[in-house]
């Protein structure tokens, strides 16, 4: 296994070209926050908007319009049950996340299924939480998923579920294997949070205990998207992005108990300034 290395944000952060605009720094869609789950996408949009990302549109239960505004002007926000709506939107986008918050209900399944149709080859999705659940108990969902760019970031819990790997048994040699049936970039979560692909398995080397609280995995999906919306869409973005996100964590460990989700965030843009290159 590979550690991440420690100067992966300089190779990763590109210092802004004077005559750049939005456009030039990607749109991005977030999918998730159900009544009962609104912060969940909460968090993952404002972590995108803060790492960066061009335009920054968020699909979710028209519930969390307002709350999320207040929050964030800086996103658009469309209803989640005007399906022409996002049929039209999807197909204008760089990078599409769903998952945080979308939880397991037909409609939510409805929703996965729509976006996983709609998914083109030139796009990167990042598949997150209950949209993993989903996919784990729809399997046949996975054949909307082939020869896509596909980004997972399951749990442990969540990973054991998709890859029917009991926690006890998810192996470097198990889980390498199984990440090459599903074909898809595999980011699991933990304390050395692990990143396997085609041919390559990484592990993080940042990250603390304080990390472990409500939120922190959506705020991941969040940084992720950012980073693959401006930076090449390549395993060594992706690498910064899981290193971003728990060396400001662990930053924040050093003088907090807890490192919140919404801490984090403030974080994110000062500092990317001091590793831009
Ligand atoms: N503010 C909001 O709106 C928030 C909304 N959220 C949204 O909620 C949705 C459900 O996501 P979820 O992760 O909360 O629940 P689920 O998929 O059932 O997994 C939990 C089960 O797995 C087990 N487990 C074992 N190992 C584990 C590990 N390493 N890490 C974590 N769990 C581990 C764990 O074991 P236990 O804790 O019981 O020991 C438990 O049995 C999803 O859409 C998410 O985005 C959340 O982000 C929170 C903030
Ligand atoms: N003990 C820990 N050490 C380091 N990182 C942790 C620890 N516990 C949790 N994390 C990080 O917090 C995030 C948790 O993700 P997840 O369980 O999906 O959270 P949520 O769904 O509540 O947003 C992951 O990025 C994981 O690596
Ligand atoms: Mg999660």
């Amino acid at each position: 296994m590979e550690k991440i290395s420690e100067h992966i944000l300089e190779k990763v952060i590109r210092k802004r070209a004077k005559h750049s605009h939005k456009g030039n720094y990607g749109r991005v869609c977030l999918i998730g926050g159900s009544e009962e789950f609104g912060g969940a996408i909460m968090m993952a949009a404002e972590a995108c908007v803060h790492t960066g990302a061009g335009l920054v549109t968020v699909v979710t239960h028209p519930h969390n319009h307002s709350p999320l505004h207040a929050r964030l002007p800086e996103a658009m926000v469309v209803d989640w049950f005007k399906k022409k709506r996002l049929a039209s939107l999807l197909p204008e986008m760089n990078v599409i996340a769903i998952g945080p918050g979308l939880g397991t209900d037909a409609y939510s399944l409805e929703l996965l299924s729509l976006t996983l149709q709609l998914l083109s080859k030139k796009q990167v999705a990042i598949i997150d939480g209950s949209a993993i659940t989903l996919l784990a108990h729809y399997p046949n969902l996975l054949n909307l998923c082939q020869d896509k760019q596909i980004i997972l970031t399951p749990h442990q819990m969540e990973w054991e579920r998709i890859s029917q790997l009991p926690i006890s048994n998810q192996t470097e040699e198990l889980n390498s294997q199984k990440q090459k049936e599903l074909n898809m970039t595999v980011v699991l979560k933990k304390h050395g949070t692990e990143i396997y692909t085609s041919d390559t398995v990484y592990q993080n080397i940042s990250g603390t205990p304080a990390m472990a609280t409500g939120g922190m995995g959506d705020t991941l999906v969040g940084i992720i998207s950012g980073f693959t919306a401006q930076f090449p869409p390549t395993t060594e973005t992706l690498l910064g992005a899981v290193y971003l996100h728990s060396l400001l964590g662990e930053k924040i460990g050093q003088t907090a108990y807890v490192a919140l989700p919404t801490d984090i965030i403030q974080q994110i843009s000062s500092e990317m300034k001091k590793h831009e290159s």
